[in-house]
């Protein structure tokens, strides 16, 4: 990241209050890790496989795909010959494909995530391998043309025959095509299938199964199978996005992925612990979202404030020179509640790896208690932090005006990406909604005197009451109360008003269905309240020298009183929260933009983000802006001649034909 580095940017760097480098090891979990990390990284960025490539926001699709499906391949073979190890696997591949995800990249994302959490030891001996060695290429094929969501709904069925120990799965209706799953198109040979489990006459829902979709010799749809890419789409396009169809297609009983339910030889179904250990692999994808939700905020941040302090703009005062545009109250009242999120959603995704861990493991031994919990937080927190990314990189985007709407800023591919997340693996309303059904089971649990733990424990601990009295709002520990105490309010509302809803007559579901806005906005109350507590847990308790601590404790406080004031009506519904004190969570929140306004660069500058990485003319690390936008824009495929063909074609004849009326 050597070179002659923009003078402002320099400036910037030079003035900040904190070590960036001890702030980098906290992130990433100590120095020697961060060091392993550029190491990898730069075993990528350093290889001629991997450059040469044009931008690929100037290819065509089918460009992309191929361009994309080569530089995995490639990582493939690299892993072996430098000797990529387990841990440093998903580094390397993010370093070689950041200019877009491979639909091949599904086989690692989740086709081999399902076989880890659904499949038996032989199972697992069977697919692991040539799934990691990619003699198989995978696809996760769950949803359908006309369900997604409502997965009890899919239409795909496995009936299983005795008389040949098979499975046959297949389509019955349009809507039952497979439709969406990654690298299903064109890239993938075999797929794990959701579908409804028949057998003995019965059926017993949703399972996967494991069924081959493409010849190993030519590539070509196995018998019965009818296969295709769904179309571009708005981002994500080196991925073959894809359809399937299935006429009674044959598998072994064998194909079933039986960690948990089983049907033995003669049809008969053995039950799982839970009916729902057949979603665990989406409970497991959902927790990884929240740091690639993370990931998507700090590399926005880090390309708008850099570029914050190389933009001028206007005059500040008469007669002076134009001011860095960050110098701004509102461009940092846009841009610091972001860079404030992707740090509090960084500390969030450590939080649910260690609980997915920690309650997977439970479960391994037979005990089920956490499960509940554990897709609770898993699916709001998928919710919340990827809904806040998408809207923060769009803040981000505006903030840097006309260039940001520049493919060169980086913002709208990051955008468009990002978004996806909203969507898949599970619509972010209805996960919310999960999150809601868990919290107003808890809320009755704890009217009738159980006492809560874990993530809710707050909901018994909480006095619903107004507290009075003057509150020192730049207390972390006030906060964080206040976060509780309107997340308590906002769940015993909304389950109040059920029962209230079902008192008048109204049946469960409906009375559901008329709350589900209260409910919603409850369960985004209580997972906010949690992110706000984990981040100030954190800057408290981690080993750190005192000024990162300082500046993470800024961080906290913006992050808090940014959802205090952005909030307000609900702090101050039933009087916790006076206008005093919203009063002063306004100033306090304009004095802590000020006070971070110094430590910006150096705060986006610890994501330690390779330029590579970021694919920003404006967020590169030099702030050499202005002249590597005018080279970016001299890629462009219409700057290829100087005279364009169409104008020989479309433009000349035109013209000259108006040209002869005149
Ligand atoms: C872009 C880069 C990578 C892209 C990869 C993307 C890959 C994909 O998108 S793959 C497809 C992902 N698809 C989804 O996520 C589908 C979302 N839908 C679902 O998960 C479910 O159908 C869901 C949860 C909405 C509803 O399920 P349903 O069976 O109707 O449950 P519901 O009746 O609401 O609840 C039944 C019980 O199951 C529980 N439950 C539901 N899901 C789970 C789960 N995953 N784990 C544990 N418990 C669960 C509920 O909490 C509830 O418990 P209780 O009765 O005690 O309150
Ligand atoms: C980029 C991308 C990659 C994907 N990859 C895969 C993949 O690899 N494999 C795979 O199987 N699938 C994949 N999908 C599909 C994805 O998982 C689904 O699109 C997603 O789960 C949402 O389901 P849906 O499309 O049925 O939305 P719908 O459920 O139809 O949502 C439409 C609207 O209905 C609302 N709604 C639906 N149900 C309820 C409810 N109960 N209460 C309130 N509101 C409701 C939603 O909130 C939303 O506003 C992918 C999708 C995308 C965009």
């Amino acid at each position: 990241m050597a070179g002659q580095v923009n003078p402002d940017l320099a400036k910037e760097r030079e003035n900040a209050s904190f070590n960036t480098q001890k702030l980098t090891n906290l992130l990433y979990g100590g120095a020697e890790k961060v060091r392993r990390r550029r190491y990898i990284e730069s075993l990528a960025f350093s290889d001629p496989a991997y450059s040469g490539d044009e931008d690929p926001v100037f290819m065509s699709r089918e460009e992309l795909y191929s361009s994309q499906l080569k530089r995995a391949l490639t990582t493939v073979q690299r892993v072996k010959e430098l000797n990529i190890t387990e841990e440093d696997l998903s580094t390397y591949r993010n370093a070689a494909l950041s200019g877009g995800m491979p639909g091949l990249a599904l086989t690692w994302i989740a086709f081999i995530p399902t076989i880890l959490q659904q499949g038996t030891e032989e199972q697992k001996q069977k697919w692991l391998k040539p799934a990691q060695d990619l003699s198989i290429v995978g696809a996760y094929a769950q949803t359908e043309m006309g369900h997604g969501t409502f997965v009890r709904g899919l239409e795909t069925t496995a009936t299983y025959d005795p008389s040949t120990q098979e499975f046959v799965i297949h389509s019955p209706t349009l809507t039952s095509t497979k439709w969406w799953p990654g690298g299903l198109g064109k890239t993938s040979n075999y797929a794990t299938v959701m579908a409804q489990l028949y057998t003995q006459g019965k059926c017993y829902g949703p399972h996967n199964f494991m069924v081959q979709i493409r010849s190993l010799e030519d590539h070509t749809p196995c018998p019965g199978v009818t296969l295709g890419d769904i179309g571009p789409k708005m981002e994500g396009n080196a991925n073959d996005n894809g359809f399937a169809r299935f006429d009674h297609v044959r598998i072994p009983r064998e194909n079933m992925l039986m960690k948990f339910a089983r049907v033995e030889p003669d049809g008969t179904y053995v039950q799982p612990a839970s009916s729902k250990l057949a979603y665990s692999n989406m409970v497991y994808l959902r927790g990884t979202f929240v740091m690639s939700a993370a990931q998507a905020l700090a590399s926005a941040s880090t390309i708008a404030v850099r570029y914050s302090c190389v933009r001028r703009q206007s005059e500040m005062k008469p007669g002076e020179p134009e001011p860095q545009i960050l110098d701004y109250q509102t461009q940092q009242y846009k841009l610091f509640p972001q860079l404030a999120a992707a740090y509090a959603f960084w500390f969030a995704a450590r939080f649910m790896t260690q609980q997915h861990a920690s309650i997977t493991g439970s479960m391994e031994k037979g005990d089920m208690s956490g499960l509940a919990e554990l897709h609770a937080l898993s699916a709001g927190l998928k919710s919340y932090t990827t809904a806040v990314m998408s809207a923060g990189i769009d803040v981000c985007r505006m903030s840097c005006g006309g260039h940001g709407y520049s493919h060169a800023s980086g913002l709208p591919a990051l955008f468009s990406t990002g978004t996806s997340l909203c969507t898949a693996e599970g619509e972010n309303t209805v996960m919310m909604l999960q999150t809601a059904r868990y919290l107003v089971k808890c809320f009755v649990q704890s009217q009738s005197g159980k006492t809560l733990s874990g993530t809710v424990a707050y909901l018994s601990a909480v006095q619903p009451s107004p507290v009075s009295g003057e509150r020192n709002m730049s207390d972390l520990g006030t906060q964080v109360t206040a976060f509780q105490h309107r997340a308590a309010r906002m769940v015993r509302h909304a389950a109040l008003q059920m029962q209230t809803e079902m008192q008048k007559g109204k049946s469960r579901e409906d009375a559901w269905n008329s709350c589900s806005v209260l409910l919603i906005k409850a369960a985004q109350a209580h997972v906010h309240s949690f992110v706000v507590r984990n981040f100030a847990e954190t800057v408290q308790t981690v080993e750190v020298e005192e000024s990162v601590r300082a500046v993470l404790t800024s961080l906290c406080q913006l992050y808090s009183l940014h959802g205090i004031t952005e909030h307000a009506g609900d702090f101050l519904m039933d009087g916790y929260l006076t206008g005093r004190d919203i009063d002063a969570a306004s100033s306090l929140l304009s004095a802590v933009l000020a006070q971070l306004r110094p430590d910006a660069v150096a705060l986006v500058d610890a994501f330690d983000l390779h330029d590579k990485m970021l694919h920003s003319v404006l967020g590169r690390y030099d702030g050499r802006v202005y002249e590597h936008l005018y080279q970016w824009a001299q890629k462009s495929p219409l700057n290829k001649t100087e005279v364009h063909e169409s104008y020989y074609k479309y433009l000349q004849p035109f013209l000259k034909s108006n040209r002869a009326k005149l």
